[in-house]
């Protein structure tokens, strides 16, 4: 042995189709190498599942995160609201006089019942202008008015009257809707959405989920890698039955089985869970005048909002298969800005306090 090495065989010159599938392969490594970073980088991200049963105000709640954090409504979106409310404003008064009739309350104003009777909505995008004093004289009618109370019962929006008591301008072809406007529209969520808001040095990913019952197997592929369970509910939905159902079943008892089946959910196991009690200001209204106890019966305390609500709390609670679960409670009205603010502000700073310990960064 001369301990020469021989010289390498020279290679054959690569051909075209060898050149292509080379750059190819490439090009494929580096897309696989930028989303295992996107993915490291993203793993960390904060992501929320704002869950609950339908028209608890999940929507709503991210519409205030949108305001605080994010950039608020465009006009197209601006629009589409204003759209809605004006078949808000429609369907709610077709149901009041149903409503009023059903009752056996005469409505005062017949030619303007009437001449409401003979329109029709449907392919419109504004209110003929002589509809407007009509919509008004009928809203003042204390037929219609006696009809607000029952309005529950035959599930017109809470918001109806939010809306019908200023149609006069809202109901203007040029009106622009305000954001307390466009957080009172009903607006079902049918398809989970995802928004993304950075706060400080985090992306936030939230995802915000329709709640009525046939939506509900879309959630479950979002367990995985959910860090916060924001659990809308509805106090006020007590004295309410769900509208899906053929049999009458107390929407609060459905929410109230609904947590127990996302809290003792294991791909849940590690998340937090933060649970709204939300409607509060319809919840005191309502307790004016109806006997919680009367659709709960084995309460037995004061008819007030503080007991009541400290009640459905150990409710919700109750429903823990690990009595040792943190589960942290808030009160709130999600259509005021106000309120939200300050719980929103203590909610986002003690996400950011866990995302920080995620990374050891705290
Ligand atoms: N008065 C009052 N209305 C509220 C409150 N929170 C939400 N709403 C209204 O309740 C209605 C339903 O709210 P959404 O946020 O659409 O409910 P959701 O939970 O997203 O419902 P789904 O998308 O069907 O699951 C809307 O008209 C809201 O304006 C509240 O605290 N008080
Ligand atoms: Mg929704």
């Amino acid at each position: 042995m001369s301990g020469e090495t021989a010289p390498p065989a020279a290679q054959p010159p690569e051909t075209e189709e060898e050149r292509h599938a080379r750059e190819v392969s490439a090009a494929i490594d580096r897309q696989i190498e930028a989303d295992r970073r996107k993915m490291l980088l993203e793993r960390d991200d904060p992501r929320l599942l704002i869950l609950g049963s339908g028209d608890s105000g999940k929507t709503t709640l991210l519409k205030q995160m949108r305001l605080f954090y994010g950039s608020g409504f465009g006009p197209d979106e601006v629009e589409h609201y204003r759209r809605l409310i004006l078949e808000n404003i429609v369907n709610s008064m077709a149901a009041f006089i149903r409503i009023a009739d059903r009752l056996g309350r005469e409505i005062a104003c017949v030619a303007e019942k009437a001449h409401f009777l003979a329109y029709s909505h449907q392919g419109r995008t504004i209110l003929p202008r002589d509809l407007l004093p009509v919509i008004a004289t009928l809203w003042a009618d204390p037929a219609i008015l006696a009809a607000v109370p029952h309005g529950y019962k035959h599930h017109v929006q809470e918001t109806a009257p939010y809306f019908l008591s200023r149609v006069a301008t809202v109901g203007q072809p040029n009106y622009v809707p305000t954001n307390e406007d466009i957080l009172h529209v009903r607006s079902p969520t049918l398809a989970v959405s995802e928004t993304i808001f950075k706060i400080g040095i985090h992306n936030y990913h939230i995802y915000d989920v329709g709640g009525q019952r046939g939506l509900r197997k879309q959630w479950a592929p979002f367990f995985d890698n959910c860090h916060t369970v924001l659990f809308v509910t509805s106090l006020s939905s007590f004295d309410q039955n769900l509208e899906e159902e053929d049999k009458p079943f107390n929407r609060l008892q459905d929410a109230i089985e609904l947590f127990g089946g996302v809290v003792n959910n294991q791909l849940l196991a590690r998340a937090e869970i933060i649970l709204f009690l939300n409607k509060k200001d319809i919840f005191e209204e309502k307790l004016k005048t109806i006997k919680f106890a009367d659709h709960f019966p084995r309460y037995n305390g004061p008819n007030d909002h503080e007991n009541i609500s400290r009640y459905i709390a150990a409710l919700y609670k109750a429903q823990r298969q690990n009595a040792e679960r943190q589960v942290m409670i808030h009160r709130t009205c999600c259509t005021d800005t106000r309120n939200m603010e300050i719980v929103v502000a203590r909610l986002i700073e003690g996400l950011t306090r866990s995302a920080l310990a995620r990374i050891g960064a705290l």
